[in-house]
């Protein structure tokens, strides 16, 4: 997908004002409250009238103030999931789901309900009142309205805020596993990092109705490490835990990774560790308290605020620490240094 935009709308003293282009399939829109996110949705899906620019999505204009262009939201073909569902309270989920669908013509139907509903595990539900369900369910049938209208990229407008932590992580894997076997494109707006992380590759930053930056997913991690009170998060993917006393063993790359919070079931878990959770040593310490003692080497050192990143190759892993000045140069970091990581069992905070 090929994304163009020039867009400039005013309301009252706020100004949007914004000049983009992108070529990855999950782009995230990262901005503080009041920063334009919501506008700029509105905008691309036709909701909301611009004062002047253009919309070009993979060459064909959707919107061009200087030729007259202004294709109706139905016309463009995209569709919006919001923060909050927005079910037809009258129907059940089945027609819910199939609500756009059978208003979508036949050669453009390339979503099969039946599969949408497998992977979006809601099949069970598909003879209940849309009334009967809990917030994350809604926001899966919600997801599955749209996709089945088969549109050229789907925008989601802080689709996880207002659930829960637990829920809102229990609903990122189906967001993820929709996105990737449908093959549609993403437009992702949201405030949290780790949504971001998880969702996105590439992110545009707005500050005051601005484009702030245009950047990786990653460095926007990095960016943000100074000054997120938890640093940067590493997030791991790992497998087939193996009980170990009373904690997990993880194979991670060619270390094992001892944990306490143990996913069940054996499939994958994702977890996050902080770069603050993780101490460097210069040479091997004798014992520790600590259960993991992993041997690495330094890949990259970045300055952040007033600590120093380190990234790190752990037996083909790849994970981000810091550390202050005065122990950067203790323990000598530089790139192809080798050290010692030690983390807790009880620093991994599973996610999914
Ligand atoms: N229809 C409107 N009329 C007047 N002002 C509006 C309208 N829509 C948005 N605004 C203003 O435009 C600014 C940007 O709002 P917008 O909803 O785009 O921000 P946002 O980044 O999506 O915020 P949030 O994260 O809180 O949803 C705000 O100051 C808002 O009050």
């Amino acid at each position: 997908m090929r994304l163009e935009v020039c867009l400039q709308k005013s309301f009252g003293s706020f100004r949007f004002d914004a000049e983009f282009r992108v070529e990855v399939s999950r782009i995230g829109i990262f901005g503080k409250s009041g920063s334009g996110k919501s506008t700029l949705v509105g905008m691309l899906a036709g909701l909301v009238h611009p004062d002047a620019g253009y919309i070009r999505l993979d060459g064909e204009p959707l919107y061009d103030s200087a030729t007259g262009v202004r294709l109706s939201p139905e016309r463009r073909r995209l569709a919006v999931v919001f923060q909050h569902a927005h079910l037809f309270p009258h129907l059940s989920v089945q027609r819910n789901l199939l609500y756009g669908y059978r208003r979508t013509p036949g050669h453009e139907r390339k979503i099969d309900p039946g599969a949408i509903a497998e992977v979006l595990n809601i099949t069970h539900l598909l003879g209940r009142g849309v009334g009967t369900l809990s917030g994350g369910e809604r926001q899966r049938v919600a997801l599955g309205r749209a996709v089945l209208t088969c549109p050229r990229f789907i925008l989601m407008d802080e689709p996880l805020t207002g659930l829960d932590e637990g829920l809102k992580y229990q609903i990122i894997p189906y967001l993820q596993k929709v996105f990737s076997e449908f093959d549609i494109p993403l437009l992702f707006i949201s405030h949290s990092l780790n949504e971001m992380r998880l969702m996105t590759e590439e992110v545009l930053v707005f500050e005051a109705g601005r484009l702030a930056a245009q950047v990786s997913v990653e460095d926007l991690a990095r960016q943000r490490m100074a000054s997120s009170q938890v640093g940067y998060i590493n997030l791991m993917e790992l497998h087939s835990p193996r009980p170990q006393d009373d904690l997990w063993a993880y194979r991670w790359g060619e270390h094992e990774l001892v944990l306490s919070d143990g996913a069940n079931g054996g499939g994958a878990a994702m977890y996050e560790l902080s770069s603050k959770d993780i101490t460097l040593f210069k040479r091997h310490p004798e014992a520790s308290s600590a259960r993991n003692l992993l041997h690495c080497r330094v890949t990259e050192v970045f300055e952040t605020g007033n600590r120093v990143g380190v990234e790190l190759d752990c037996g083909g892993q790849r994970l981000v620490s810091q550390v202050v000045h005065d122990a950067a140069r203790d323990l000598e970091i530089r790139r192809g240094a080798e050290l010692y990581a030690i983390i807790k069992a009880s620093a991994f905070r599973r996610l999914y």
